[in-house]
This record gives structure tokens, sequence and C-alpha cells, in this order.
């Protein structure tokens, strides 16, 4: 899919690919990567790495007037989250464009446009004979939206992925509605539990004691409470964004085989989303204690428990940093830091000691990621292409460190 060719109606070649690709069916729970993991590219070189174990695929390529310097990594992921079709103004996989030119797909903003974005920007610096001393790897991931476990966690602890030696990465971040552009420096951790609550058993006419049902209504209100306090917490503060409270929410209730049998055992699981600065420990010993004074033999059981709390560096002296935001400044583009509200690949780059900024140049657009109707503008698009230019020409020309001379 990434050959060059005329495109119909006068519109710009970029978007005809950015529209071509939001066409590919890569959504869950059944992705479709066919045609994406056998692209081959005229201008950038595609490798298939074969993730082994896993049977997935990476494509990667290089560049670089000096190879032993640390690289940059471009990392986008392939896979998108179904659709209510139902729901939806146009078909979620046709990529249609209205009149206003905003283009209507899954995927359009998470993350498929900066993929289109990374790539078109990299063969225009190729085009315009741009040497860039630092070398620039573009890697496409195929399962961020269910984890990201067989391919970016797996991955960074590949030997291969060592031999890329890459010292910043950049990755997705959110669209900003106003004029700014959300930076992401870090993100919550998220942390899926569920709390398993036993009780007696009987007859459903009768006040049996120590029930499951008592115990499950309070850990319910014990969580239920902190999520009303958090909620508290961002609505008071005018310089708090959701990156900055814990989120909770009450995601499945299970339990119960028949109307008047009370039943043995009740299971109620949370999604959390807890800040960087959050004392994770602490935090269990909290979760611990609701649970007890929930009564008898109440217990609880991780299905994601996330625990790096590593921020990359924003300060003024970080080369990296001030690469990336020198060039923003000179592009007149403002910046809003922020912590990632959910979770993204960029935690497992984060966790082996690799600075990782989230970043989606999408400003003037609504946030529509997983919602119903996602689009993006094409002008907005196409200049995030030419953000990318210039930001990627910025970081692979940052100086040789000490270390790298
Ligand atoms: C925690 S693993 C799931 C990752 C997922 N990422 C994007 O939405 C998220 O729910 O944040
Ligand atoms: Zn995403
Ligand atoms: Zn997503």
């Amino acid at each position: 899919m990434f050959t060059t060719r005329s495109s119909p109606g006068g519109e710009d070649l970029s978007v005809s690919l950015f529209r071509e690709y939001l066409r590919l069916k890569t959504v869950h729970p059944d992705p479709d990567y066919g045609e994406t993991s056998s692209s081959q590219d005229a201008d950038i070189k595609m490798r298939l790495l074969d993730m082994c174990l896993l049977g997935l695929l990476s494509p990667i390529c290089r560049s670089g007037t000096n190879p032993t310097l640390k690289s940059i990594l471009l990392n986008s992921h392939t896979d998108v989250v179904p659709v209510y079709q139902e729901h939806w103004k146009y078909d979620a996989f046709s990529a249609f464009k209205d009149a206003e030119g905003n283009i209507f797909a899954r995927g359009s903003q998470d993350m498929k446009c900066v993929t289109i974005q990374y790539i078109q920007a990299v063969r225009r610096l190729k085009a315009e004979g741009r040497k860039l001393m630092r070398t620039v790897h573009l890697m496409f991931v195929p399962d961020e939206e269910v984890g990201g476990h067989k391919g970016m966690e797996t991955f960074v602890k590949h030997p291969e992925f060592n031999k890329l030696n890459i010292g910043f990465a950049l990755d997705e971040g959110l669209a900003n509605p106003g004029e700014a552009f959300t930076v992401f420096y870090g993100e919550r951790n998220p942390w899926w539990i569920t709390v398993h609550c036993p009780g007696s058993p009987g007859h459903g006419s009768r006040f049996v004691e120590n029930t499951a049902a008592e115990k499950l209504r309070q850990v319910i209100n014990s969580f239920l409470d902190f999520r009303e306090k958090e909620k508290q917490r961002l609505n008071t503060s005018e310089c708090f964004t959701l990156g900055d409270v814990t989120t909770v929410n009450m995601t499945m209730v299970k339990g119960g085989v028949a109307y008047n049998v009370i039943p043995a055992d009740m299971d109620v699981s949370f999604d959390l989303r807890i800040p960087p600065k959050v004392n994770l420990q602490e935090f269990e010993r909290q979760i611990k204690k609701w649970c007890t004074e929930a009564g008898e033999d109440v217990t609880y059981k991780f299905a994601q428990k996330s625990m790096n709390q590593k921020l990359t560096s924003t300060a003024e002296n970080d080369p990296w940093w001030s690469a990336f935001s020198a060039a923003c400044k000179a592009m007149n583009l403002t910046l809003e830091k922020e912590i990632f509200p959910a979770a993204t690949d960029s935690r497992f780059i984060r966790a082996v000691g690799i600075p990782a900024i989230g970043f989606s140049p999408m400003n003037r657009t609504p946030i529509l990621l997983h919602d119903h109707n996602e689009y993006l503008n094409e002008r907005v698009f196409l200049k995030g292409i030419s953000v990318f230019e210039r930001l990627i020409s910025a970081l692979a020309s940052v100086p040789a460190f000490p270390d790298e001379a």
C-alpha cells in the first residue's frame, strides 16, 4: 500500500494514502494485518521482524549517517478498536470525507493518522536529500489496543530491540480541541481488579446473615466513594487534568444463579487508573482495607497491575526535550504537557529506560478516540506531516552525548 500513485479529484496524495490505510480492517477482535504487514515501500526499507513465538510481525526501517549514535524511534500501532456501526454517520471503514474535509473512520485519530504522517514526513526528508545524523526507526506494532503484551511488551525484551539502540521515542498522544497541542510525558498505571465476595447461601425469602451481596455493597461503596472524591478533586482544581487524579470505574459484576437462591459468591471488577505520583504500595493497602472492612474472606485479584512510574524528562536542559520543544516553538506551536490518562505502548518503552513522548499533532479537534464518528480533518492531518518533518529532523540532529562519542 505504500506505493506512489496518482490521486483522484486532486486530493493530496498523503490524504489518499491515509484514507487507503483507514480502509484496512485491522480491527479487534480479529484484526486483518494481511496487507499492512506485507507492504513494501520504494523509499523506506522495510524489514519484517518475526516475533517468533507470537507469530506477529513488525516492519522496521533504518537510515542515519552516524549509525553508532543512539537512534530515534517513531512508534505507532496498527490495530484499532471495534465500532458500533449503527451509531456512525458513515461506514467506519470507508474513510468518508465530508465537504469540510473531515475524514470519518475508526483509527483516524487513534492512530493511523500518525503512522502515515511519520511515513510521509520521512519520505519528504528523504526526497529533500536531508541527511539525518541519527538513525530513525519506524515501528508498527499490532496489539496496543488489547494491552501490547504480544507486541511492544515482548519486543522491548527482544535482542532485536536492543540492537536498534534507541535513545528517544515518539508514540501516540491525544487530540486537543483548542489551539494548543498536547504532549504526554508519562502515563497513569492501569490496575484491573476483581474483588471476590463469598457469603452464606440460603432461601431468597429469609434474612440470611453474612451474605455475599452485603459484602459486595460495601466494596462497591468504598470504591465508588473514592471515585466521587477524585472526581471532585479534578473538578475543583483548575490546573488538574484527568492524568492527575485516580479514576475508578466499576466495569463488571458477576454472581447469582436464580431469583430465590442467595448466592454463595459475587464478584465485582474495577478499572483503576493511577497517576505516577501516587504511592502504589499505600494505595494497595487502602484497597486491602476496603476488602477487610467489607466482611469475612473478601479477597481481590489483579488482571492488570502496572507499576511503572517513570516519567520522561521535560526539563529545559534535557537534550531530547529541548530539541522537541524548540522545534515546536520554531513552528509557533503551543504545547500543553500532561500525563496520559490511559495506557499506551509508551509505558513499555519508558520501563526499559528510554524516554518517550506521546504526541499526535491534532489541534482544533475533539477527542474522539474509541468513540462513535471518530474523524480527523484533512488540513489538520496534512499540517501534522510538516510538524513531524521538523520534529524528526530536530531529534535526529541532537548532538552526540559524551558517552556516544
Ligand atoms: C491496560 S492494557 C489496555 C490498554 C488500553 N490502551 C488504549 O486504549 C487502555 O485501556 O488504556
Ligand atoms: Zn492508540
Ligand atoms: Zn486506542
